[in-house]
This record gives structure tokens, C-alpha cells and sequence, in this order.
């Protein structure tokens, strides 16, 4: 449930083009989720403009007459913030903020603002902080070639010049004052990963928003905050779990995201460690969600980038309550089957069936197969636990059947 705070909305268009890599359909998704950004920061979305192009417009990212458009509008409806879906580089978002006369940010903005909104411990903070300034550090530049142009360059460029350095040296000064707390608290939170000694490690991951704090919490029956908007979490909590007789450790962390920018993978390093560490990845997919495969795709490649595609991985298919194939009406004899209008039993005859037992349908809301959840996650940590606790044998009888209660912590 979208619930309106008492928070002032701000009035924001979206922008974005439609190209061969993204047709009219995948901008619009693109640009559903760019909206669900808006909101989360704070930002109610008036319209939507796209334009067709190949190549963005160096200079302005759209053309000249798209511009004029969507000047008219943010003049004549009082609109405070233009928001694009694409990183624009320094020199874009500068030209762009003259011709708007507005705030103009683009999508790594938006993220970046809504985790500083969000990060609550000491720790996520320094970690957005040090993202947010390795944002802002090229973009210094820009307002320096802004300045120089504004000014007529020649003569004026020795103060502007140093005016720039000046402040390019203090933010180089944070960055690096940032990192040595970051470096401070990495091996502080090495040190207690190392304490929790050898119990096998699973970690919740997936895109944001797909439910993987509800199931820590169904789970592990602790409070873990979750809600309907993006990047609810983004501190790390470990609990503690016991499936039957096997106690191993949960992690449920950060969401990933389409084009997450790369400053925040960077700077979340030691939170993605937990991750990087895990011995077993459950990946989390909203099905219900129309781009979930886009979604699978985009935290694969990020698993890729922080080298743990290759771990053990169950994938969770959350949400089985509010899925829905579109349906074609008998009589339509146009409309063409699309993926959209495979029912459960046919999406697990595609592709999802190459991925033989290490998948799962749940609806962590309704605790819906949690059974069969508790069943398969107790079978592939007792393969890890085993080979680490050979002679472990009081922890582990052998089960051959899951039936009766399964005890928890
Ligand atoms: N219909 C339905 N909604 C669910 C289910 N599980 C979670 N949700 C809802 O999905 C939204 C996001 O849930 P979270 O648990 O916060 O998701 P998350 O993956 O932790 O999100 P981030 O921390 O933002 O990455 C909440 O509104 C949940 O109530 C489910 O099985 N079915
Ligand atoms: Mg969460």
C-alpha cells in the first residue's frame, strides 16, 4: 500500500529515450520504476516525456524541440525537479539546468539520495557519504566549465580555476578521510564475520522490493523492516536460524537494482561482503513483477561483478499470490502469446526448469510452501555443513524424512 506521509511531494517530470536497446515497452518499465524512485525520495511525477533516439544528444541528452516541450511544462506546472533516466555527465546536467531553470537529476542521483534518506547506522551513512562525494567530484568540473563559459573565459579563468580546486581539493580530502573510516569499520566487521566462527552462511539477495526481508522475517521471526518502497534495507542483519537440527547463519542485506551505480557498489563493499562470504546465496524474485527476468539479469550481473555468480544458489520465486498471467480472450485472435501470459505451471517448463531442484515458489507473505522452502534451504546446508563438520555427527542425524514439525530457533 502506497501510504501519502505528511512529507511535501515534489512536483518532478521523468525523461527518458526509446532506442534499439530499449523499445517503447522497456522505456516504460524503465520509467515506472524511475517513478517508483521519484516517490520513494519524495517526488510525485507529473508527466513523462520520451523521445526517440539512437545516441543520447551530447550536449543535452534529448533535442532541442523535446526540450522546448518539456520547458513549457515544468514552467507552466510549477515543476521543481527533472529527473532523467540515464547518468548525464557533468556538462549535460549543466546545459540541461540552464535551459529548465530546475533541478535536473538523473537515476544514480536518485538512488544515491534515497540511500542517504534511508541509511540509519553511523556505517551506512559514511558509506552513501563516500558515494555521494565520488558523484559530485566530476561533476566539479562541470560547474567549473559552466563558470568559465559564463564568465567569458579569458582572464576570469585564474579565480575560477582556483575557486574549483580549491573545492575539488576538499572534496578529494572527504573522500579520503571516508575511505579511512570505511577502512576502520571493514575490519571491525571482519573481525566479528570471523567471530561467528565456521556455521555455514546463507545470504538473502535479489532486486529491491522483492521481499527479502519479509522472509527473513517469516524465517527467522525477528523484525526486520520491510515496506513497499525501494531500498527499505540497507544494513546488513544476521540471525541466527535453526532448520530442525541445523543452525546456520541468514543474512538478509541491500537490494540491487538495475544500473546500480558503480560509487555504491564501491563504497558498499563490506556490506556486499557479506554476500562475497556467503556460502549460499537464496535469490529472491518477485515474479509478480511484469520485468523479473530484467530483474534476475540485472542482480546476476552485479553478483558477477562482486565475483559471487558462482556460488551455490537456490532461486526463490516470492509473490506466487499476486501473480496473474495476462490472459487472451478467446475470441482475440491478434494478440500473440507473450511470456506475460505463462500461468506458474508453464513458467516452470521454461528456462526455470533448467535450474533443476534449487528452485522454489513462495509467497512469504501468505507462508505459502514454506515447508517445501524450509525442506530444500535445510537440504543445501547440510551439504555445505557437512563437509565442514565431518564428524559433527550429534548435530546431525541422518533424516530421511521431513515430516512433523520443523523447529525453529
Ligand atoms: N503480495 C506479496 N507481497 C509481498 C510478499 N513478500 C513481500 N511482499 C511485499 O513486498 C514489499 C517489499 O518487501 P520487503 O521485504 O521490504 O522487500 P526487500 O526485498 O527486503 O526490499 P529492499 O530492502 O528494499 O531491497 C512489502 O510491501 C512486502 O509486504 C509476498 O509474498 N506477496
Ligand atoms: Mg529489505
Amino acid at each position: 500500500m502506497i501510504e501519502k506521509e505528511e512529507i511535501e511531494y515534489e512536483k518532478s517530470v521523468l525523461i527518458g529515450i526509446i532506442n534499439k536497446f530499449q523499445d517503447e515497452e522497456k522505456s516504460e518499465e524503465y520509467l515506472d520504476e524511475l517513478e517508483f524512485l521519484a516517490y520513494t525520495a519524495g517526488g510525485e511525477v507529473l508527466k513523462r516525456f520520451t523521445q526517440k533516439l539512437d545516441v543520447p544528444n551530447p550536449k543535452t541528452f534529448i533535442g532541442t524541440g523535446k526540450m522546448e516541450e518539456v520547458r513549457e511544462f515544468i514552467e507552466q506546472n510549477d515543476v521543481g525537479t527533472a529527473i532523467f533516466d540515464d547518468e548525464l555527465s557533468p556538462a549535460q546536467q549543466k546545459n540541461i539546468e540552464k535551459i529548465l531553470k530546475c533541478k535536473v537529476v538523473d537515476r544514480t542521483y536518485l538512488i544515491l539520495d534515497i540511500f542517504a534518506q534511508r541509511a540509519k547506522t553511523s556505517y551506512a551513512r559514511t558509506q552513501v557519504e563516500l558515494a555521494q562525494y565520488e558523484y559530485l567530484l566530476p561533476r566539479l568540473v562541470g560547474l567549473w566549465t559552466h563558470l568559465e563559459r559564463q564568465r567569458g573565459g579569458i582572464g576570469m579563468r585564474g579565480p575560477g580555476e582556483t575557486e574549483i580546486e580549491t573545492d575539488r581539493r576538499i572534496v578529494r580530502d572527504k573522500i579520503s578521510q571516508l575511505k579511512d573510516k570505511l577502512k576502520t569499520i571493514d575490519k571491525q566487521m571482519a573481525v566479528q564475520r570471523g567471530n561467528r566462527g565456521q556455521l555455514v552462511r546463507v545470504a538473502l539477495v535479489g532486486y529491491t522490493n522483492v521481499g527479502k526481508s519479509t522472509l527473513m522475517n517469516v524465517i527467522s521471526k525477528s523484525e526486520v523492516f520491510a515496506e513497499n518502497k525501494l531500498f527499505a534495507t540497507l544494513d546488513t542483519t544476521v540471525r541466527k536460524v535453526v532448520i530442525r537440527n541445523l543452525p546456520f547463519l541468514l543474512t538478509d542485506t541491500v537490494g540491487f537494482i538495475r544500473k546500480l551505480p558503480t560509487q555504491l557498489v564501491e563504497s558498499f563493499k563490506s556490506t556486499l561482503d557479506e554476500v562475497r562470504e556467503a556460502d549460499l546465496l537464496l535469490h529472491v524474485v518477485d515474479i509478480a513483477h511484469p520485468n523479473f527476468e530484467d530483474h534476475i539479469a540485472s542482480v546476476n550481473q552485479i553478483l558477477d561483478e562482486i565475483e559471487s555468480a558462482d556460488k551455490p544458489t537456490l532461486m526463490v520465486f516470492n509473490k506466487i499470490d499476486a501473480y496473474s498471467p495476462e490472459v487472451i480472450e478467446e475470441d482475440d485472435l491478434i494478440t500473440e502469446k507473450t511470456p506475460a501470459h505463462n500461468t506458474l505451471t508453464e513458467w516452470k517448463r521454461t528456462w526455470m526448469n533448467r535450474l533443476g531442484d534449487n528452485v522454489l515458489f513462495i509467497s512469504a507473505i501468505n507462508k505459502e510452501n514454506m515447508e517445501e522452502f524450509r525442506k530444500k534451504v535445510y537440504e543445501a546446508v547440510r551439504e555445505i555443513h557437512i563437509t565442514r563438520f565431518p564428524y559433527n555427527n550429534f548435530l546431525y542425524p541422518e533424516y530421511d524424512k521431513y515430516t512433523g514439525e520443523i523447529e525453529e530457533d
